[in-house]
């Protein structure tokens, strides 16, 4: 993705200037504004915007009267950080007041506008996904009588996506088949009913009459537009355009995902003051992103984003399963049950490499893997949990080493080596263990594999990973290329600590022989 690089860019500009020590504070400030500039400006943000942002950070960074802080201390440092963070989130902030939030057990009618080929079609169907995973009884209306093919594309995505439909083949009134399909669900006591609406290939007066028309009939809660983010800041313009006809209150602002023009989108998004709600990434029907700006940010500079990663997880992860994972970690247990689960949850959170940039300094890590051979991975994990029984999988995996022949069985069931099927035992044993070590964890719980996330109840002897640890962390790793190819190799190249992928037994020893890697174990709060 072209926006990780600006990422990146921005971060070397900060961090280059900041670890000039023979520079005065002064000058680092300057070299650190012109390289945040020229990244800017190379990723198609609107001029004026990056002036203003260059001003307002001068302002607050540089006292008039002449500075000389120094820039070896903490604390200066944490303070440019921070006000470099804040102006990023104001560059891409357009929010203004309450956003639109679905109520439940009420009909919520949601409209979408745009151009043919923005994306619409694929973003109704994203967001139904997104609502139905929520608990929201979600309908999808095609209201597009104008493309052939459209109500086609449509109940495809629906039936895939398991989500109710409503559309015509023979009908040639949009209006009509829009009032129909609303009138339909709202009877059945549909919560959410998302309209998509048809495109042309340009603004032209019979799109914006039909969209007038169509609200009229179905009286939509939100209507959002959808807007290609390749066409860079060109989107201000169209944004306008749209917003005279159709009154839309958000944008979502598709192909974010690998376009040099997707930063210049967002911030001409953000003259126009109509709030970006989600960005699309990809294709696939979960690659819909909440749009934040500080959560855009974090991500952008490599930060992560934990909070967005709780409410994923909390979305997809079944309350009465957790509640049964975290009553045996709290009595020190980890059973092969609890593993399949919590493999599963993180399967259902979406595409891989998503969740990882949520995860402070993991994202450049996945992307050095790959999602394909990572997911592949997973899903055989899942296929040799299938194939224990239920005795096997409510059990501590104890009953495998006394009865070899059960890995045999499993193996042969699951279509995998019985080596492959000793490496997932292994993982688990790895997390029972864990388990055991922190028999005496609070009420509430932690995602085990993933020690320290702020915000979760502590366990005790399990520190909290705090930036600094990561950083360095990620320093000895950098300066230990095959420490970090090892590490790669013990997580299965999933990125996350006992969480996913299959170890390299070999690799996994001679690791636990390594003092470096003993010494960050102990900081991870693994223990080895
Ligand atoms: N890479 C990427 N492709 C996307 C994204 N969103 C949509 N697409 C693709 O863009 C193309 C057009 O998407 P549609 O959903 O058919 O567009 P539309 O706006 O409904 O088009 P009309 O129905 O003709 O008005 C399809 O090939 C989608 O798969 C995204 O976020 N990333």
């Amino acid at each position: 993705m072209v926006l990780a690089d600006l990422g990146k860019r921005i971060n070397s500009a900060v961090n280059g200037a900041l670890s000039n020590s023979q520079d005065d504070y002064a000058s680092t400030v300057d070299h650190m504004l012109k390289g945040i500039v020229t990244a800017l400006l190379e990723s198609d943000v609107n001029v004026k915007l990056v002036s203003k942002l260059k001003n307002n950070l001068k302002s607050k960074l540089l006292d008039s009267k002449g500075d000389n802080r120094s820039i070896s201390n903490g604390q200066t440092k944490k303070m440019i950080q921070k006000a470099v963070f804040d102006e990023l989130c104001d560059l891409v902030d357009c929010r203004t007041g309450e956003s639109f939030q679905p109520k439940k057990k009420k009909c919520n009618v949601i409209m979408f506008v745009g151009l043919q080929g923005s994306g619409k079609t694929t973003s109704c169907t994203k967001l139904a996904v997104y609502y139905s995973r929520r608990g929201y009884k979600v309908g999808l209306i095609c209201a597009d009588t104008f493309r052939a093919g459209a109500f086609d594309q449509l109940k495809q995505n629906a039936i895939k996506a398991h989500i109710p439909f409503y559309g015509s083949y023979t009908e040639t009134n949009p209006v009509k088949v829009a009032a129909e399909g609303v009138a339909k669900f709202k009877k059945e006591k549909f919560e959410i009913i998302i309209v998509d609406t048809s495109g042309r290939h340009q603004q032209e007066q019979a799109l914006f009459q039909e969209m007038v028309e169509i609200s009229n009939v179905v009286k939509p809660n939100q209507t959002i537009m959808v807007l290609d983010a390749s066409i860079g800041q060109a989107a201000e313009q169209q944004s306008k355009a749209f917003k005279e006809s159709a009154d839309f209150g958000a944008i979502i602002l598709t192909k974010m995902d690998g376009h040099a023009k997707g930063g210049g989108a967002i911030s001409a998004v953000a003259a126009t003051n109509t709030p970006i709600i989600f960005i699309g990434t990809g294709e696939h029907m979960h690659d819909l992103e909440k749009f934040s700006p500080k959560s855009f940010v974090s991500k952008l500079l490599g930060i992560g984003d934990i909070e967005s990663l709780l409410e994923q997880f909390q979305t997809v992860s079944n309350k009465e399963d957790t509640k049964a994972t975290m009553e045996n970690l709290q009595q020190g247990k980890f059973t092969l049950l609890d593993f399949k689960k919590q493999m599963q949850t993180i399967m259902k959170m979406g595409p891989l490499s998503n969740i990882a940039q949520m995860i402070p300094g993991m994202g450049n890590m996945m992307s050095q893997v790959g999602e394909e051979e990572t997911s592949k991975k997973m899903k055989k994990m899942i296929y040799v949990l299938d194939s224990m029984t239920k005795e096997e999988l409510e059990s501590d995996g104890r009953l495998f080493i006394d009865q070899p022949s059960r890995m045999v069985r499993v193996a042969a069931g699951s279509g995998t080596s019985v080596f492959e099927v000793e490496m997932i035992l292994m993982q688990q044993q790895m997390m029972a263990r864990m388990a055991q070590s922190t028999k005496a964890a609070q009420q509430g719980g932690n995602m085990p594999g993933m020690p320290g996330i702020p915000g979760m109840p502590k366990i005790p002897g399990m520190p909290r990973m705090t930036p600094q640890m990561m950083q360095q962390a990620q320093q000895r790793l950098k300066q230990n290329p095959s420490l970090m190819k090892n590490m790669q190799n013990m997580l299965g190249g999933s990125g996350f600590p006992g969480a996913g992928g299959m170890p390299d037994m070999n690799e996994m020893m001679k690791m636990m022989q390594d003092p470096q890697m003993q010494q960050m174990a102990r900081q991870f709060g693994m223990g080895m």
